[in-house]
C-alpha cells in the first residue's frame, strides 16, 4: 500500500485489532520521497480496517472517534515510534501521522516549529506531485489521506491514485466555506469530512467556537459521512462539547506534538503524553 504527499500531508492509520499496522515500511522518513518509518517493533501486520470502517463500528458502539495527531520525528523518530504505541495503547481509534514539509500553509507556530526540528533527523520530503501529478512510493500503510493543501478541483487525481491502493481521501471543511463548495467536499470526502473548528492555522485554543455546532448540522444535512472536528482542542471540556455537539470524530494536534517536542526528555513526554491522552479520552465516556 502507498501513498506519497504533495504537501504536508496526513495519514490517518487505521486501528486494525487493537494494533496499528505499518508492516514492511521503511525504517526511515528519506528526503527523495514520503514514506512511513514502522514504529519500533511490536506492532504487528493484523489486516487493517479502512477509516469509513472504523467510523462505522463505532458509531454501532455510539462512540466517539478520538484522533490525536503527532509529527513524524517530533522530537525524534525514536519518540514517535514509541509515541505511535502509547497513543494505540492508549485506545485511539485513528491517528493521524503528519509528515513534515517546508512550507505548510494550515500549521500553527508549534507544530511548525517542531517541524523544523524533524527537519534535520530527514524526517521530511521534496515537493513530490507537480501540479496534478502525485507520485505514490510503496509503503505498507492503510489508512486515509487528507493534503491540506490541495484545493478540491486538484484532488480527483490524487483520490483516483489513492483509491488503486484502498486509501481514502479525506477532505476539510471550514468555517468560512461556501455552502455550495462544502456540499462538494463533503460529496467528494471519503473516510470522514475534517471539519476545521475555527479560521486560522492550527494551535491550541482556549475554546471551541460555539459556530461549529451549526456547522456540524449542516454537514450532516448534507451528507450521511462521519464527520471529524479538529483545530484548537486541547481540553476535556473541548472534547466533551463538539462530542455533545454531533461530531463523529474528535483531532488533537499541537497541544500533544507540544508536549512531546517541550518535554525534558523523550521518556517524560511519552509519560506525559499518556497522562494527557487518559484525561481528554475520558470526557468521551
Ligand atoms: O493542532 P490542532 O489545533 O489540535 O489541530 C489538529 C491539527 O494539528 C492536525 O489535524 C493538523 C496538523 N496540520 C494540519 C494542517 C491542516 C489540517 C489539519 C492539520
Amino acid at each position: 500500500m502507498a501513498v506519497a504527499l504533495k504537501s504536508n500531508g496526513f495519514l490517518f492509520l487505521k486501528k486494525a485489532q487493537n494494533q496499528f499496522s505499518l508492516p514492511n515500511a521503511p525504517s526511515r522518513l528519506r528526503t527523495s520521497s514520503i514514506k512511513i518509518f514502522t514504529p519500533m517493533a511490536g506492532l504487528t501486520t493484523a489486516p487493517t480496517v479502512g477509516l469509513s470502517e472504523t467510523f462505522s463500528k463505532l458509531k454501532e458502539q455510539g462512540k466517539v472517534a478520538f484522533i490525536p495527531f503527532i509529527t513524524a520525528g517530533d522530537p525524534d523518530l525514536s519518540t514517535t515510534a514509541q509515541a505511535l504505541k502509547v497513543l494505540d495503547l492508549c485506545g485511539s481509534d485513528i491517528i493521524e501521522l503528519g509528515v513534515p514539509y517546508s512550507d505548510p500553509l494550515a500549521d500553527g507556530p508549534v507544530i511548525q516549529f517542531l517541524t523544523y526540528v524533524s527537519f534535520p533527523l530527514g524526517c521530511s520530503y521534496s515537493f513530490l506531485g507537480k501540479r496534478n501529478q502525485f507520485r505514490f512510493n510503496s509503503f505498507d500503510v492503510e489508512g486515509g489521506l487528507v493534503v491540506p493543501d490541495v484545493p478540491l478541483e486538484e484532488t480527483e487525481i490524487l483520490r483516483k491514485e489513492a483509491q488503486k491502493k484502498s486509501i481514502e481521501l479525506v477532505l476539510l471543511t471550514t468555517p468560512t466555506t461556501p455552502t455550495h463548495r462544502m456540499k462538494a467536499i463533503v460529496e467528494a470526502a471519503e473516510g470522514f469530512v475534517y471539519l476545521v473548528s475555527s479560521v486560522g492555522v492550527t494551535g491550541t485554543r482556549q475554546s471551541v467556537s460555539g459556530r461549529v455546532e451549526g456547522l456540524l448540522q449542516e454537514i450532516k444535512e448534507a451528507t450521511t459521512k462521519p464527520v471529524a472536528v479538529g483545530f484548537g482542542i486541547s481540553k476535556p471540556e473541548h472534547v466533551k462539547q463538539v462530542a455533545r455537539w454531533g461530531a463523529d470524530g474528535v483531532i488533537i494536534g499541537s497541544a500533544i506534538v507540544k508536549l512531546l517536542g517541550e518535554a525534558k526528555s523523550p521518556e517524560e513526554g511519552l509519560k506525559e503524553l499518556e497522562n494527557f491522552f487518559k484525561s481528554l479520552k475520558s470526557a468521551l465516556v
